[in-house]
């Protein structure tokens, strides 16, 4: 597997890395060098002091004498090593940590754009906050990891390599008895990897279990307070919690034997350097400062890599991120082309089936019926009839599983979904309002309105009214999610975005639900302004919002049990007929 593919990089990504890991490199090889110079010193001081029965080791081959160098000459050697190392280190720096942040910059925007690509039936299988968790939780490991690990690493690998090289230059016996614990540390780690990782993704696992909980309960905290279930629902989060600590232990003591014992193997490369050499000069055939030079260089030369070592184990978690943020980049993205040349803006359905999860429950079977520009046609049917399915299927948020639905004669899945829904305006009955002003939530049903046509359409949505009591008035925030707004204010809101899109295909869902009479009449009203010469497609509960349709389209269990005019289908004395009767009846009531 390439870097870009283990790690879900950008190609910037990749070179940065191989940049940062080239400087930690050549940053590493500066600090041996200064090394190089205590050992200059000191070989030469213990080759005066002993009156030459020590000789000066590798410099005496090269027939070189440090202490010959006068003080201001090493002074100025110092200098200009100094500021080696300073450059050195600025470059790493930035190409370790400076450029990084840009990185999982670009990775969140991509993840974002992707989100906003991939087609509805991917949200109804991942949880939000497992979408939460990847977009900042895991970009944030891998960030770490990019920066803390990756050049680091394969730094140590390089540096390694080459101070292996040089030092079988000098003596390969010793190279090979300091040398040999790096790679066997390495491969220990990475022999337990198989081992360790499926405990990370499980301790990675019971920590979302328990965000999810966390985040359902502050999400439904006015139903747990309603329905007296505080003690039972912490009773959940509690055992989550434990759940997500015991299996964060037994990772991170995993992780820790097997980084340790990596650690001590390592170390022993100086012990081995050690017994070799002392046997070698023993011997004869060693000189002892050659010994020391190495054991000054191997006791400098295991730092990067005892460093990388204890970072091992991160990478191996920060690949659990990166692969489920590279999942999302798997995810087929809903297709279709920008060119879209309607005839018109009939919105038709052929025999349209659908089911929610493939191989699941079939919600929509061979619907066919056609909704006519310039006609209201409203689809009506019990609860869970799927008539709020067809509304999504007619603006594509999500595709039919078979047959297929038309715009003006164009097959809705050929369609960009974004160019699609430029020529829709929904009205949900869920709302949702985002931590902005009025205006600003309003705005959203047209971006580039001016603030005239703004409030043009507020106004005949009915929102003066509640938003003339707001301390701000339309420059109020209202909180996340529009926490301080009713239900009712939150649907005239709704309409007023729909108003100001003026789009030619209108989706009604339970738009006037939450409205009391009153109120009712008057969106009623703004409403009719808005529907005018469109198609609309009404999806209501109450007979007397579709009393005035052109058409009615009668679903039961997912199939069109009737369609016609209102007149025609009272007169067929069938399913529609009896839910005019019952909610007739019904309305009759008093408590
Ligand atoms: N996102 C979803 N994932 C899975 N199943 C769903 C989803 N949304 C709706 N369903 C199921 O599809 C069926 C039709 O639902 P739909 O919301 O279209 O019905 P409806 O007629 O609009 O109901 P209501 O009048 O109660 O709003 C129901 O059985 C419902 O449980």
């Amino acid at each position: 597997m390439t870097m870009k593919e283990k790690y879900a990089l950008t190609d910037e990504g990749v070179r940065n890395v191989r940049l940062g890991a080239a400087w930690t490199t050549v940053t590493n090889l500066v600090v041996f060098a200064g090394v190089g110079f205590v050992f200059a010193i000191m070989s030469a001081l213990v080759a005066r002091l002993t009156g030459g029965a020590v000789t000066l080791g590798p410099w005496g081959r090269l027939g070189f004498d440090p202490l010959d160098v006068p003080v201001l000459g090493w002074m100025a050697v110092l200098a200009v090593y100094l500021v080696m190392l300073f450059v050195c280190e600025r470059f790493q720096y930035y190409y370790q940590y400076g450029v990084i942040y840009k990185e999982s910059g670009r990775q969140r925007i991509a993840l974002a754009e992707r989100l906003r690509r991939l087609p509805l039936s991917f949200f109804g299988r991942r949880d939000l906050a497992d979408l939460t968790e990847t977009l900042m939780t895991d970009v944030k490991t891998t960030e770490h990891a990019y920066s803390h690990v990756l050049p680091e690493l394969y730094g140590a690998y390089a540096t390694m390599a080459i101070a292996f090289a040089c030092l079988l230059a000098f003596d390969w016996r010793l190279a090979v008895a300091s040398m040999w614990s790096g790679p066997v540390a390495l491969l220990l780690l990475f022999g337990v990897r198989s081992r360790l990782q499926p405990l990370m993704r499980k301790t990675r696992m019971a920590g979302l279990k328990t965000s999810e909980l966390v985040q359902e309960a502050l999400e439904c905290v006015r139903e747990v307070r309603a329905t007296n279930q505080e003690e039972r629902y912490l009773e959940r989060v509690y055992r989550s919690v434990d759940a997500a600590e015991r299996s964060a232990i037994r990772s991170e003591l995993a992780c820790g034997v097997a980084v340790n014992g990596a650690q001590v193997v390592l170390r022993l490369g100086f012990a081995t350097t050690l017994l070799v050499g002392a046997a070698l000069v023993l011997e004869g055939t060693c000189d002892f400062l050659t010994l020391f030079c190495f054991l000054l260089v191997v006791s400098r030369i295991y730092a990067p890599f005892d460093q990388a070592l204890m970072l091992i184990a991160e990478l191996f978690s920060a690949r659990t991120a990166s692969a489920r943020m590279k999942s999302f980049f798997e995810e087929p993205m809903a297709a279709g082309g920008a060119a879209y040349a309607p005839n018109g803006h009939d919105v038709a359905f052929e025999h349209v089936g659908f089911a929610y999860e493939e191989g699941g429950e079939q919600v929509l079977s061979d619907v066919s019926f056609i909704a006519r520009e310039g006609e209201v046609t409203a689809l009506v049917g019990p609860s869970g009839s799927g008539k709020s399915t067809c509304a999504r299927l007619g603006c594509r948020l999500w595709d039919a599983s078979s047959g297929r639905v038309t715009v003006g004669g164009v097959d809705v899945s050929t369609v960009d979904p974004e160019v699609l829904l430029g020529d829709f305006s929904v009205v949900f009955q869920d709302v949702t309002l985002f931590d902005d002003t009025v205006m600003e939530n309003i705005r959203l049903g047209r971006r580039g309105a001016t603030d005239e046509e703004v409030l043009a359409a507020a106004r005949a949505a009915n929102c003066d009214e509640f938003v003339s009591r707001m301390p701000d008035g339309y420059a109020t925030m209202i909180g996340e999610n529009g926490a301080c707004i009713s239900g009712g204010e939150r649907q005239r809101i709704s309409i007023a975005r729909a108003l100001l899109k003026d789009a030619p295909i209108v989706l009604l869902d339970e738009a006037t639900a939450s409205l009391d009479v009153e109120n009712e009449t008057r969106v009623q009203s703004a409403l009719s302004r808005l529907l005018a010469g469109k198609t609309v497609i009404v999806i209501a509960h109450r007979m007397r919002t579709v009393r005035a349709a052109d058409k009615i389209v009668v679903l039961e269990g997912g199939r069109v049990a009737e369609q016609g005019m209102p007149a025609e289908l009272l007169a067929a004395n069938g399913l529609f007929a009896r839910m005019v009767r019952l909610q007739t009846e019904s309305e009759g009531w008093t408590i």
